[in-house]
């Protein structure tokens, strides 16, 4: 739903419910923005002086508009969510590309109330050499929910600005990042509730000396990926969202770590779940970058935070970092690829999974989505054998994967389809597109050199793993 500001027109994304009259509305605000977005360099910069001629500053021009209302093309919108909420209700500063207040705004449902763990599951404190951290205030087991939480602020990652040609590339990026600063000062001092603020500008900065201001620095120190508000961006883009948290964003890193949040839209917050037992006291730790890849890598790519990791992995790195490019470049086992191949044995998948798990365990990566794809492998293989009693099995260890956001996932979920699947005899397996599909398999003596049986089963199998819309990995048969 489009709609321009110089119409003035109210939303009517939300009903508006008996809340709203005793609610604070902020307005929402809309910026223009200018010609280039970049990535913003990291470490120590010398960029001397430089003047930046009239005609090159953001504009800032706001219009203040029904909070209620869309985003206005062209224009980048200052709001908060969820519009209209209570003072007692938690909400998120947010700065726009256009869209994506609607993608939200237009959720049916939207917002659902948080939904905190019964007792308390972490506490703050600080850990020798890493600052302040989350720990664990009681003993979890894996799935567990730790903690759900708006984020303070959701931003974008970069503003597109202008500079003059004579810029060199240093001082086009500290240009850029000048602007940057400029235009989230509005987020975080006019707009964001005081107490908000106070926690936003007490979390860790290790972005002092490098050009950021305060905000971008907190900003590069503390935000996560959130993805989902800009479905038309590629979810890794540098043109997406990150998002800052009063408590997940005092996680610190681990190359294994026991925790992994995962982004709900409708209630627009994070949860955090344990992604393995966690010990009463333990340090609770999440990734910061991709922990598949060797130690050297993780290093580097932890180089913005200003540390050297010391986790297990890092510290003797030979096997592990075996295991993990093994775990990262042979993916979870395609069933599909094995179905109609009847060279391989019946058990071939299963194996194939186990030993993987195994590795996956071994190294502490349960937080990685190879896990919840291997135990959907094996889960579909036992569907495929008409082995309802071990797909079930399977079925459960996969509920516990709380944190996992595949689309797989997501399309089982919708369907309520692994709540179903942990009864062995439940009517959903016989039902379900996978059943007893390699035992009652018509292709067992389909030859090579028999074209048009090929080309069926390829469909067949291509059918099997497109189900739902959903694109499941299913490599190339024989
Ligand atoms: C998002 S903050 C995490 C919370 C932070 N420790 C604090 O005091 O608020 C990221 C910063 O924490 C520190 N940090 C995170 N993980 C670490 C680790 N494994 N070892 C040492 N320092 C770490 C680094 O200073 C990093 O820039």
């Amino acid at each position: 739903m489009k709609r321009g500001f110089l119409n003035g027109s109210k939303a009517k994304a939300r009903p508006l419910g008996p809340a709203l009259a005793a609610a604070t509305v902020l307005p929402s605000l809309v910026i223009a923005p200018g010609t280039k977005a970049e990535k913003f360099p990291i470490g120590k910069r010398n960029v001397g002086e430089y003047h930046v001629p009239e005609g090159y500053s953001q504009p800032m021009r706001y219009v203040e508009r029904d909070a209620r209302a869309g985003s206005v093309p062209n224009a980048m919108t200052y709001t908060t969510l969820p519009v209209g909420a209570r003072e007692d209700e938690p909400v998120t500063e947010c700065f726009f590309y256009p869209g994506s207040k609607e993608v939200v705004m237009n959720l049916p449902g939207f917002p659902k109330p948080l939904v905190h763990p019964a007792t308390p599951a972490f506490r703050l404190s600080s850990t020798p050499g890493k600052g302040l951290g989350l720990f664990s205030a009681r003993a979890l087991k894996q799935g567990d929910h730790i903690l759900a939480e708006r984020p303070l602020f959701v931003t974008v990652r970069g503003i597109p600005v202008s500079y003059p040609p004579s810029f060199t590339r240093e001082q086009y990026h500290q240009h850029a990042m000048n602007e940057f600063e400029r235009c989230l000062e509005f987020s975080v001092k006019q707009r964001m509730r005081s107490e908000d603020r106070e926690a936003f500008m007490a979390l860790k900065n290790s972005h002092k000396e490098d050009g950021s201001g305060p905000i971008v620095g907190i900003v590069r120190t503390n935000g996560m990926r959130l993805p989902g508000l800009r479905p038309d961006v590629d979810e890794d883009s540098e043109f997406q969202y990150t998002a800052i948290c009063k408590d997940i964003s005092r996680l610190n890193h681990s190359c294994s770590p026991n925790t992994q949040p995962r982004f709900d839209m409708l209630s627009f917050s994070y949860n955090l779940f344990a992604v393995r037992d966690i010990a009463k006291g333990e340090e609770l730790t999440f990734q910061y970058t991709d922990i598949t890849c060797s130690a050297a890598k993780r290093n580097e790519a932890l180089k913005p935070y200003d540390f050297v990791c010391t986790c297990s992995a890092c510290k003797d790195p030979v096997a592990s970092d075996a295991r993990r490019m093994k775990i990262d470049k042979f993916g979870a086992p395609s069933v599909y690829m094995w179905l109609f191949d009847h060279r391989r044995p019946d058990d071939w998948i299963l194996m194939e999974c186990r030993e993987r798990l195994a590795s996956i365990v071994r190294e502490g990566l349960e937080a990685v989505g190879e896990y919840s794809r291997t135990l959907t492998s094996a889960m579909e293989a036992c569907i495929a054998l008409g082995d309802a009693q071990g797909a079930s099995e399977w079925a459960a260890k996969l509920m516990k994967v709380k944190w996992d956001e595949s689309k797989e996932r997501e399309a089982l979920d919708a369907k309520l389809e692994l709540e179903a699947l942990l009864d062995p005899a439940s009517l959903a397996y016989p039902a379900h597109a996978m059943w007893r599909k390699r035992v009652d398999s018509p292709y067992k003596d389909t030859r090579r050199t028999d074209p048009m049986r090929m080309m069926k089963m390829m469909q067949e199998v291509g059918a099997l793993a497109n189900r739902d819309g959903v694109a499941r990995p299913w490599g190339m048969l024989f």
